[in-house]
């Protein structure tokens, strides 16, 4: 499994926490940034994991930034990005298995290290279930049509 990361510096402690958990279960991980607690935006960061996530060969991609929020944002204005800012593990599986979620998205100031993991764990673990796929043909075709 590979997988491309991302945060702003209110997500780098999160971000850092999730690479050495994800190389502990042999998860290939590529960093796309921040590199320090320095004030960054991140927009520059959600769109970098989205960019990746659609033109290469990722299984999904991780953004963290203080809520989720804007990083969240920032990666679904990518065309064929479907980020799910997660807090729980019901919601981490539901967002692969129903929407068929591409970047998972966590808040570094408000879930803790283990939580996330768990977060994370849940969503590698659940597999996208076909009887959605017309809601996700919708949405592209939404992308699609965009003016
Ligand atoms: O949605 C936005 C994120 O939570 C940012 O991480 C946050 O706004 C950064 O805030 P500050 O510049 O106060 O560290």
């Amino acid at each position: 499994m590979k997988v491309v990361i991302g945060s702003d510096h209110a997500g780098y402690k999160m971000k850092e926490n999730l690479k050495k958990h994800l190389k502990e279960k042999n998860v290939e991980v590529v960093d796309v940034g921040t590199n320090s607690e320095e004030s960054v935006d991140y927009p520059v960061f959600g769109e970098k994991v989205g960019e990746e996530v659609v033109s290469k060969n990722y299984d999904f991609g991780i953004v963290v930034c203080g809520t989720g929020i804007g990083i969240s944002i920032a990666a679904n204005k990518v065309k064929g990005v479907r980020a799910a800012l997660v807090h729980d593990t019901l919601t981490a599986r539901l967002a692969k298995e129903h929407n068929d979620a591409n970047v998972l998205a966590i808040g570094g100031r408000n879930t803790d290290f283990k939580e996330a993991e768990k977060i994370v764990d849940a969503f590698m673990d659940a597999e996208f279930e076909a009887r959605h796929q017309r809601r996700i043909d919708l949405i592209s075709d939404m992308e699609e049509n965009k003016k």
